[in-house]
């Protein structure tokens, strides 16, 4: 198993805009009884295009809050979010879809449709822009390795290989930015480092920013170089990523070595 590639590899020249950026943003929701739950308070930070960027908190931070308000799919109480440099309040219906595709998004549970091959499920995206990239979907399938899998359903799948399949059909649209919301937090040790591998070559190939949400320590140490910590939706800290990353062992086997014997 090779060992993680550089975290910052692939970071952009700091003249060109920050890939997502927020400033003053504060998302309230309408709580009980007319009362207000303020889900994102004030928050402003920047990942620079290139980054593979750690979003850390516990439970209730505001997390989720932060992904849905960088693709577009809530709008900030106050404050802006741009992403590549424009400002999403900005944009007309029709221009927030096309912005939408620039923006990939994996989730803990995969998202697959079980009705659908692997094929079909990277080809999806596609298909709803009423386009057709055989070539393109070829090339991620042997990118995420699973070209021989091609023509099976997600139930045939390990985890894992669901994972690839969900990052496979994320890059279809060739997104400038992939968010990750807790995208190794239903797997195991092993295949946890084979998708965080596959995140820094995405970056490292596509040239894609990555936002990453977790509360698994090991998964930012392991590939961002930067991390927001949140508490009650707000950002207590930007923390950057320091010293050596402990590389991961060859096998299962010497994981549970390592823990269990030392
Ligand atoms: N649609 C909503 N309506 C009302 N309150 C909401 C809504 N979405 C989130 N909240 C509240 O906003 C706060 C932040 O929620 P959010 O889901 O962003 O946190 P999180 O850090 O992603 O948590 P988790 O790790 O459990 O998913 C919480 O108090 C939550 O209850």
């Amino acid at each position: 198993m090779p060992a993680l590639a550089a975290p910052d590899a692939a970071a952009a020249s700091p003249a060109s805009a920050p890939a997502v950026e927020f400033a003053g943003v504060t998302k309230h929701y309408g709580g009980p009884a007319g009362s207000a739950v303020v889900a994102l308070d004030d928050v402003s930070l920047a990942v620079e295009a290139g980054e593979i960027f750690g979003i850390l908190g516990e439970s209730g931070a505001g997390k989720s809050t932060l992904l849905r308000l960088c693709n577009g799919l809530e709008s900030p109480s106050a404050g802006r979010v741009s992403v590549e440099g424009t400002d999403l309040s900005t944009l007309s219906k029709a221009r927030l879809a096309a912005m939408r595709r620039r923006i990939g998004v994996v989730f803990q549970g995969f998202n697959l449709l079980g009705n659908r091959t692997v094929r079909q499920n990277i080809e999806l995206p596609l298909k709803l822009q009423r386009t057709r990239d055989r070539e393109f979907v070829d090339q991620l399938l042997d990118f995420v390795s699973l070209s021989h899998r091609a023509g099976n359903y997600p139930a045939q799948l390990s985890g894992g290989e669901k994972q690839r399949v969900a990052i496979a059909r994320s890059l279809v649209t060739r997104p400038g930015v992939l968010l990750c919301d807790e995208p190794t937090s239903a797997l195991d040790t092993q295949t946890t480092h084979d998708i965080l591998n596959l995140l820094v070559h995405t970056r490292d190939r596509f040239g894609t920013t990555i936002v990453i949400v977790t509360h698994e320590l090991d998964v930012v140490k392991a590939i961002c170089r930067r991390a927001a910590v949140f508490e009650g939706g707000r950002l207590r800290e930007t923390l950057t990523v320091r010293g050596e990353r402990r590389e991961k062992p060859e096998s299962y086997l010497e994981h549970a070595r390592s823990v269990l014997l030392s």
